[in-house]
């Protein structure tokens, strides 16, 4: 079962475009989602609960259109965008005591572990946090109220390498217990630990969307020399860019076996930042 599906998103604004984004999010996988500053990433994620109205677009969360069924759908969804700076001179336990009125299954005991885990202290307020900790502190909250699905705008922002980790395997638990995730990072190696699956934007349109291990294993990166470099063989490339030692660009595994050349194992990031070179995948 999909527990979230988008079709058609659309949002305008002078001078950028989301552009009929469309994807789905299966039951208890992790999802990340990708593109370059500014590709639309948040835009879009703030357009599936009209934070930020979209011009068009059909959003069903659960099966359920997320207009009509606005209020129950919050419930069973943690949404974060950054950390938390609103109310900046209150206590984090007088935000804490607000946010939790609001939610019928708030589980204090999940935000008990998630304050000691982040070591929190709920006596300062956002103003006296740092930027990681505003940010573990509105994961904390997101993630206190048996929500069933995540969808978390760059969650590990300003989070140091042993938080990121940390972080990643709290996901990977939340999904082993069926808890369906989708967030945005330009820190290709977490997914790579964690995800299941991308969707991938590139100036507000889709540009992937596939099971992580697919993507990567479809592709692989070539090294070439100038000679190497032959015309008939430009066509198969992705995003050719000058490398160390001549040139480097993506070429399908498929291809690469058809034409007998055998490059190197792609991984995420490489894979962007060719495409990006390009804008196709
Ligand atoms: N309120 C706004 N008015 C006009 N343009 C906007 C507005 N908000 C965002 N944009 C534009 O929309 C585009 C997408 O921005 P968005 O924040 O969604 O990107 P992003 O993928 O989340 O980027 P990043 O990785 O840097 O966080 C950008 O060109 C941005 O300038």
């Amino acid at each position: 079962m999909n527990v979230l599906e988008v079709k058609g998103l659309c949002k305008i604004y002078p001078g950028f475009q989301l552009r009929e984004v469309s994807f789905s999010l299966p039951e208890g996988q992790i999802t990340g989602f990708i593109g370059r500053n500014g590709a639309g990433k948040t835009t879009a994620l703030k357009s599936l609960f009209h934070f930020i109205h979209p011009d068009s677009g059909e959003i069903r969360f659960f099966g359920e259109a997320f207009q009509e069924n606005e209020l129950s759908i919050k419930q069973r969804v943690g949404f974060i965008s950054g950390g938390v700076d609103y109310y900046p001179k209150k206590k984090l336990r007088t935000i804490t005591a607000v946010t939790k009125s609001f939610y019928r299954d708030w589980d204090e005991q999940d935000y008990r572990r998630y304050l000691g885990l982040f070591h929190l202290d709920e006596s300062k307020t956002p103003s006296q946090l740092s930027a990681g900790m505003k940010v573990k502190y509105a994961l904390a909250l997101a993630l206190s109220h048996n929500a069933k699905l995540l969808i978390l705008d760059e969650p590990t922002s300003g989070l140091d390498p042993v938080s990121r980790d940390e972080l990643m395997d709290i996901f990977m638990e939340l999904c082993r217990k069926g808890v369906t995730i989708l967030f945005s990072t330009h820190i290709t190696s977490d997914l790579e630990k964690c995800a299941d699956r991308i969707v991938y934007i590139h100036n507000g349109q889709i540009l992937a969307e596939s099971e992580l291990q697919t993507f990567i294993s479809s592709y692989q990166i070539l090294t070439l020399s100038a000679e190497q470099l032959t015309d008939a063989l430009r066509p198969l490339l992705r995003g050719l860019k000058p490398a160390k030692y001549g040139y480097s660009a993506l070429i399908r595994t498929k291809d690469a076996m058809k034409a007998g050349l055998s490059g190197t194992a792609a991984d995420l990031e490489s894979i962007m930042i060719h495409i990006e070179k390009e804008g196709r995948a």
